[in-house]
């Protein structure tokens, strides 16, 4: 079953917000940038604006579609929309209990993401530098 995401790169200078996914979450334990699935027939930047006031508490004022990654976990099967958040009201936090840090776009290759994310991390790694 293919499962389509909204997934935002938060930015504010040259840092970007990134939550830490929960152990029981599919792809547990590794570094995410903030997002969720669409609902059936809800177009990906509306899932965004709805999944980053529900996990992490801003509404979204501006945003561009940047990529989308498609990747086969094996168990499951995954379309990623990638929007850059560049306007929001309010401060990004963790309201689902979600660690999230601040970090900035050229320490990005410290951080270990699900393997769907690499592209867009070397990406954002090769515009910072
Ligand atoms: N949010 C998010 N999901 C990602 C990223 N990279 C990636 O492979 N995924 C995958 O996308 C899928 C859906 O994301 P999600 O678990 O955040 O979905 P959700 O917020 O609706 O969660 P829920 O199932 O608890 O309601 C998961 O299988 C997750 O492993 C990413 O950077 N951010
Ligand atoms: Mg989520």
């Amino acid at each position: 079953m293919l499962v389509k995401v909204a997934v935002g790169i938060i930015l504010r200078d040259s840092a970007v917000f990134i939550a830490l996914r929960q152990s029981n979450q599919h792809q547990g334990n590794l570094w995410e940038f903030p997002g969720g699935k669409c609902e059936p027939s809800e177009p990906a930047d509306v899932a965004l604006v709805r999944e980053l006031k529900e996990e992490c508490g801003i509404m979204v004022t501006e945003y561009a579609y940047f990529k989308t990654i498609a990747h086969d976990y094996g168990d499951k099967q995954v379309e990623l929309c990638f929007y850059k958040v560049t306007g929001f009201d309010g401060d990004p936090v963790g309201k689902e209990g979600q660690e999230v840090r601040w970090v900035d776009i050229s320490d990005l290759a410290s951080y270990d993401f699900p393997d769907a994310n690499k592209v867009i991390v070397n990406d954002l790694l090769k515009a910072s530098s």
